[in-house]
C-alpha cells in the first residue's frame, strides 16, 4: 500500500502577522493574526508538519527571523516537523534557519542565483535541504516569485545531479486562489525526477487532496495547504482523515 500523503499546513508570515497571498503577490495579503496561534491551532488539530514561510525575507522587505524562530522552536520542541522557507540564501540565513530546530529548509532564489552555494549545502546537509521549484508555466521564479530564473526541467536535472533530496513544487498561478492544484505539473515533475515532491498551491477541497493522494505512487510525498484551511473550506482534522482513507 502506498504511504499516506503528508499534509503541511502553511503559516506565511508578513510584518509579524500570519497572512495569505494571492499568486504570492506582495500587497495581496489577507491577515489571520498571530503566526504562533495559527501554528498552535494546526498542532492541536493533529498536524505532523508545518510549512513556515518568512515572506518579508523572501521579498527582501526585512525579516521575521525572531518570530519564525519562536514559532519553529515551539513546534519542533513538541515533535512537529517544520519546513522553513523564505529568504534562505547564504550561510548566515541558513545557519539561523537550521538553528530553529526545523526539520528542513526550503531554498528557492538561491537555487537559481547561487547554484554553487546550493550544491555545497546539499552536499553538507543532505535531506535537511529541499529546493522550492516555484513556476509560472515551466519558468522558475525567484526573489519572492518576482523574477524569472530559468527553465524548470533544466534546473531540476542539475539539482538531481547534485543530490538534492526533495522538491517543493508550486504553480504560482494557482497559489492562494483555491482553484485546485496543477496535477499535470506534479505528474510531469515526478516523471522527471526520482526524488520526492511536495505539492504546493491551489488546494481548495478534500477532493483536491484525494487527487494529490492518487499521485503518491508517482512520487508526491506531501501537500502544503494554506488558504483552504484559513478560509475554512475544510478542517485539518477532515483533511488528515481524507488522506488517510485515500
Ligand atoms: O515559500 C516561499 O518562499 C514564498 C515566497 C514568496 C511568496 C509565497 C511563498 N510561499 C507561499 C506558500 O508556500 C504557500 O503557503 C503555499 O503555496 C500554500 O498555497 P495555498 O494552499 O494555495 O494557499
Amino acid at each position: 500500500m502506498a504511504p499516506t500523503l503528508e499534509l503541511l499546513p502553511a503559516v506565511d508570515v508578513r510584518d509579524g502577522q500570519a497572512v495569505r497571498l494571492v499568486h504570492g503577490e506582495s500587497g495581496s495579503e489577507t491577515s489571520y493574526g498571530s503566526p504562533l496561534q495559527a501554528a498552535l491551532a494546526w498542532q492541536r488539530s493533529g498536524a505532523e508538519w508545518l510549512h513556515l514561510v518568512d515572506l518579508d525575507a523572501a521579498f527582501g522587505t526585512g525579516d521575521n527571523r525572531a518570530l519564525i524562530a519562536e514559532v519553529a522552536g515551539s513546534l519542533a520542541g513538541d515533535g512537529i516537523k517544520v519546513e522553513l522557507s523564505g529568504g534562505i540564501r547564504d550561510d548566515a540565513s541558513l545557519a539561523a534557519a537550521l538553528a530553529t530546530g526545523c526539520t528542513r529548509v526550503n531554498l528557492g532564489t538561491a537555487a537559481l542565483e547561487t547554484p554553487e552555494w546550493v550544491a555545497k549545502v546539499i552536499a553538507e546537509y543532505g535531506d535537511r535541504i529541499a529546493v522550492g521549484l516555484d513556476v509560472r508555466g515551466t519558468t522558475l521564479r525567484g526573489r519572492g516569485w518576482t523574477r524569472d530564473g530559468g527553465d524548470l526541467y533544466e534546473t531540476l536535472a542539475r539539482l538531481d545531479s547534485e543530490g538534492c533530496a526533495r522538491y517543493v513544487v508550486t504553480d504560482i498561478a494557482k497559489d492562494g486562489t483555491l482553484t485546485g492544484p496543477n496535477l499535470e505539473l506534479l505528474k510531469n515533475v515526478c516523471a522527471a525526477t526520482d526524488k520526492p515532491v511536495v505539492a504546493s498551491g491551489g488546494v481548495s477541497s478534500l477532493d483536491d487532496l484525494r487527487a494529490i493522494s492518487a499521485l503518491v505512487p508517482l512520487g508526491v510525498e506531501g501537500a502544503i495547504v494554506g488558504k483552504a484551511l484559513y478560509a475554512k473550506a475544510f478542517t485539518l482534522e477532515e483533511a488528515l482523515k481524507a488522506v488517510a482513507a485515500a
